[in-house]
């Protein structure tokens, strides 16, 4: 039966979640007034046409973790591409003894930044500060025909039926956007973009939202399609009292190019430690950040040229710089290189090391997800036949010294005979 309940609004809010029958949606779906069809969303979905298809907000208000979720997508995509369905929502964090619980910091006030995040105990590098889950996933992109107000009246309604909507409605606001309601302001000053099966949506944390930015971070964050939530990583250890930052910019830009991208897509000025630093400073760091970018380009050129010493050089001084600029957790894909080439000059040991130090840097921070589980196995593939090998030459040394060994042996038996025989 499809009685329409008194407020929609309200009905089935607090339903326990079950396994998503993606049916539901495709058929009976958004315009149903029977909550069975919504599983696994406490809201009827709330939808505004379109030329195309509506454009719709889906809503668990109780999940993940107690704080809600709110989407806003098309049918098409909540019910065939977003992994969230297929998953349970509270799915726990894949490596609980990584994750400090209680949280290792404090929301305090930051002279510049508004509110920020200070670590209350030392942070191990490697370890997560916080698995946050999304409260809101809203694509990034609409169709022309699709009005601003509507989709404004989208992320309103995504908003206010969140189980706290208190929570994200507190966060800071920047008055950003001419026009802007305070939905579209909550999100332009604190999501971030993240992809879900290749689909761009602006995601929403609200405890994430409190971690600011820095052009030399000490934490960087990983979001997985699988649960939805952003892990923050300590990429170096951290000391009690130390703010915690993230970046909010692709890792290693230099200065003009990263304080163009906060103005823009930001909106405020970067106060963070090197931003803030003097001339001198800021021009190393450009200059180290310029080459490690020439480096980028030059060292797969010298290697197919063949100039594999040339290549290996400027990989070392790649990585110093890397190290000094503190971006080796946001590169690691670049020991690659040092590992292939290295190979190609036949320094297994040397190879390997730098093979360890990739799947280290991958496996240390414990990303998840299909590509982080791929790239370990190829990693392990590698190591093993390196190590393989190494033995291999290893063996085939010895075996070359145990006969020098004997050559050297039979010579001198020959001179003994042979000075034996002298008169
Ligand atoms: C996601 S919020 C971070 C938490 C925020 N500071 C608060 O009070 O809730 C982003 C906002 O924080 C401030 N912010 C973050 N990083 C900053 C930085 N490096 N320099 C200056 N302001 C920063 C900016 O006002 C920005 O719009």
């Amino acid at each position: 039966t499809t009685e329409i309940p008194d407020d929609d609004e309200l009905c089935g809010r607090g339903l326990p979640t079950t396994p998503f029958d993606r049916t539901a949606l495709t058929t009976i779906g958004p315009y149903s007034y029977d909550p069975a069809a919504w599983k696994p969303w406490t809201h009827r979905p709330y939808c505004i046409e379109a030329n195309e298809e509506p454009w719709c907000v889906y809503t668990n208000a109780a999940s993940p973790k107690g704080h809600g979720i709110s989407i806003v997508t098309t049918p098409e995509v909540a019910g065939s591409t977003l992994n969230i369905l297929e998953h349970p929502f509270d799915q726990k964090f894949f490596a609980p003894d990584k994750l400090y619980l209680p949280r290792p910091y404090k929301v305090v006030d930051i002279p510049g930044k508004g509110q920020g995040v200070i670590a209350t105990q030392k942070i191990e590098k490697g370890k997560a500060i916080l698995v946050d889950h999304a409260s809101i996933l809203a694509a990034a992109e609409y169709p022309s025909d699709v009005m601003r107000e509507e989709v404004q009246d989208l992320l309103a309604t995504a908003v206010n039926r969140l189980g706290e909507p208190e929570k994200v409605l507190g966060l800071s606001k920047k008055g950003r956007g001419e026009g802007a309601t305070d939905a579209e302001d909550l999100l332009l000053t604190n999501s971030f973009t993240v992809g879900i099966q290749g689909k761009e949506f602006i995601a929403l944390f609200a405890d994430l939202s409190r971690f600011n930015h820095d052009c030399k971070p000490n934490a960087f964050i990983y979001f997985s399609e699988t649960t939805l939530a952003m892990t923050v990583w300590a990429s170096r250890d951290i000391e009690p009292g130390e703010e915690i930052s993230i970046t909010y910019t692709t890792a290693g830009l230099p200065s003009k190019e990263r304080k163009q991208a906060l103005e823009n897509v930001w909106g405020f000025k970067c106060q963070c430690s090197l931003c803030t630093a003097s001339p001198e400073v800021i021009k190393k760091s450009d200059d180290n950040r310029a080459k490690i970018k020439a480096y980028q380009a030059s060292i797969p050129k010298l290697a197919e040229e063949g100039n594999f010493d040339g290549a290996l050089k400027q990989a070392e001084h790649m990585f110093e710089l890397v190290e000094e600029e503190g971006l080796a957790d946001q590169m690691s894909d670049m020991y690659e290189y040092p590992a292939r080439l290295y190979y190609q000059v036949g320094n297994l040991d040397k190879a390997l090391e730098y093979t360890l130090k990739v799947k280290r840097e991958i496996d240390g921070f414990g990303v998840p997800g299909k590509f982080g589980q791929e790239k370990l196995q190829a990693m392990d593939g590698i190591i093993r036949r390196l190590e393989k090998e190494i033995a291999m030459k290893k063996e085939r040394e010895e075996q070359f010294k145990k006969q020098a060994k004997m050559k050297g042996k039979s010579g001198r038996a020959m001179r003994q005979v042979l000075e034996g025989a002298r008169p």
